[in-house]
């Protein structure tokens, strides 16, 4: 039997219709949300998801600016612009696009923009009110999972998750989404020994570790949902995800594509972090509300 697909644009666009409702009812109270965002260098994926990103804010009613600069841009001069969007009162959300350039310390640049514009969830203070159950903005990759798993009514509580996968952005705060929401989760990675006695005992698999194939059939109980959060290409140059989804998707009872899974989720998710940041604005009547 094939796996059941959960689509990623089909989801998007039932969110992304939310978004636009709720965009426009805030601009017709004088508040357009506004979201603004750094690239630094010239990696070709970062400019296609910029891209995206700007557009998807166009189509919604979202004002966005974008600031693009060379890869030899100071780490002073990205500081200096983040602190003036931190006062602009027409941003309410503030996103650098990852990976930087080497010579720039990611986490200072992450800890300059205010808590309350930190749309991407990356934040100290993001990340610590997730660590203790107090989620503000979730990251954006990791909640929109969440959502595809809820659109998709899979039974979180007593689930048995296996996340592979440490990275700060997408899967430490995705192994603390699923606790929150109940499961037992394990969390794997690239120094995990016998990953596949984990995965083979999971009702639900995340890949999220930057390598093609991580997941096969023979890895998976029959049934299971796998979410796949890759992003490579193969040696054809085709987009592929880091799970085996041929193979995969004959013993699996949920999976998720690439590309059209988890990839456009993590824009929706951006734009209604956004959108929450610019509501949340307004009805304390910060600054930033004035549109
Ligand atoms: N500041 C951030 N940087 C990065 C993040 C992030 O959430 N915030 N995540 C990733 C990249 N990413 C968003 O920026 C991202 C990756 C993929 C997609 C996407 O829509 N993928 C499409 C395929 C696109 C293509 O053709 O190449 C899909 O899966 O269908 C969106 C966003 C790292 N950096």
């Amino acid at each position: 039997m094939t796996a059941t697909l959960i689509n990623g644009n089909a989801l998007s666009k039932i969110i992304r219709a939310d978004v636009a409702a709720r965009a426009a009812a805030l601009a017709q109270q004088g508040c357009r949300p506004g979201l603004a965002v750094l690239l630094v260098g010239d990696d070709p994926a970062s400019a296609v998801y910029v891209r995206n990103k700007i557009k998807a804010c166009e189509e919604h009613g979202l004002h966005s600016s974008c600031d693009r600069y060379p890869a030899d841009l100071s780490e002073a001069e990205l500081l200096a612009r983040i602190d003036a969007l931190n006062r602009d009162p027409a941003i309410h959300g503030i996103l650098v696009q990852l990976p930087l350039p080497a010579h720039i310390n990611s986490h200072k640049v992450i800890e300059a923009i205010a808590a309350a514009k930190d749309v991407d969830g990356f934040h100290i203070a993001n990340a610590g009110a997730l660590l203790t159950g107090r989620p503000s903005f979730r990251p954006c990759t990791p909640y929109g999972v969440m959502m595809m798993l809820q659109a998709a009514k899979i039974p979180l509580s007593g689930a048995s998750a296996v996340v592979i996968g440490r990275s700060n952005i997408v899967g430490k705060p995705m192994a603390l989404l699923l606790l929150e929401a109940g499961a037992t989760v394990t969390i794997c990675h690239s120094k995990t020994r016998d990953l596949a006695s984990y995965t083979r005992a999971a009702d639900i698999v995340v890949a999220a570790a930057g390598q093609r194939n991580v997941l096969r059939a023979d890895m998976v109980k029959p049934g299971a949902t796998v979410i796949d959060v890759g992003m490579n290409r193969d040696e054809t140059g085709k987009l592929c995800g880091d799970v085996d989804f041929e193979s995969v998707k004959e013993v699996a009872g949920h999976i998720t594509p690439v590309p059209g899974g988890v990839g456009p989720m993590t824009i929706t998710m951006l734009l209604v972090n956004t959108l929450t940041a610019a509501e949340q604005a307004y009805a304390q009547r910060l600054p930033s509300h004035i549109a």
